[in-house]
């Protein structure tokens, strides 16, 4: 506290896919009125330009060469979150498998990961009460004087489970194998990979309800800005 103005708290909270990062983040956001940032979002937008533009997502300098050129923005407010490309809404079109299917390999890029962090860290900067930001490598890399770094896991059955949910049923085993070889991909690139810093908090959200992980990261959140 400066001034009576309350100093704005930065969380990161990393993972591998669907351990509940984003709706995590989003609610406790939401919550503790914060803002949101989902930088899988923002990979996946750089990657839609790149399969959008006919890049050849199997070429890195290809990528490097264009990773400067699409203008990304992202909305902060938790309960609605956005993500345009040069003025377009592609909230939808980076959620499909083609995306999915390529966004490791353009996020394994150097220059597409400095121009994303930059991004990143511009946005956490002009967050006026503080802001929640969720990804791979938040806690290491991106912000790692965040005032809290949680890292959340879950078993790779379990993360196939709600991911089949959200896809409608989708074959649980094709779903978990998925996970595992975009995580491995994610855990493996020599820039900055998905990793847990040696500070973060790790949160086990295997037998968790959402709601009780959402509990537990208010609560941390809260403990932190009270100096405990
Ligand atoms: N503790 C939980 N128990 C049950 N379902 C959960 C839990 N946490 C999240 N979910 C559900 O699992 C799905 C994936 O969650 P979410 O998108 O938040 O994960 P994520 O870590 O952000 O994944 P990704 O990195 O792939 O974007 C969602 O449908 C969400 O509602
Ligand atoms: N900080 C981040 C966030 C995301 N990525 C990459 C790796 C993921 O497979 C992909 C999509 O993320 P998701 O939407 O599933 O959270 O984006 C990264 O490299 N670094």
């Amino acid at each position: 506290m400066e001034n009576g103005v309350a100093k704005p708290v930065i969380v990161a909270i990393d993972g591998p896919s669907g351990t509940g990062k984003s709706s995590t983040s989003k609610a406790v956001a939401a919550q503790l009125g914060l803002s949101y940032l989902d930088t899988g979002a923002q990979y996946r937008a750089i990657t839609w330009w790149m399969v959008t533009n006919g890049i050849d997502t199997a070429d890195p300098s290809a990528i490097a060469a264009a990773a400067a050129k699409p203008d990304i923005l992202s909305g902060t407010e938790p309960t609605a979150p956005t993500i345009t490309v040069d003025g377009v809404d592609v909230s939808g079109p980076i959620r499909e498998q083609d995306v999915t299917s390529k966004v490791s390999a353009v996020s394994a890029v150097p220059e597409v990961r400095a121009r994303i962090t930059d991004l990143q860290r511009a946005i956490a900067a002009s967050a006026v009460t503080g802001i929640v930001v969720e990804g791979r490598d938040i806690g290491t890399t991106v912000l790692p004087d965040a005032d809290l770094k949680i890292f959340l896991t879950a078993s790779p059955e379990a993360r196939a489970a709600r991911r089949s949910g959200e896809l409608k049923g989708a074959d649980l085993h094709t779903t978990r194998e998925a996970l595992i070889k975009r995580d491995a991909a994610d855990s493996s690139r020599k820039t900055s990979p998905l990793a847990k810093a040696d500070d973060a908090v790790e949160v086990d959200t295997t037998d968790l309800t959402l709601q009780q992980v959402i509990e537990c990261v208010v609560t941390l959140v809260e403990e932190k800005r009270a100096g405990k």
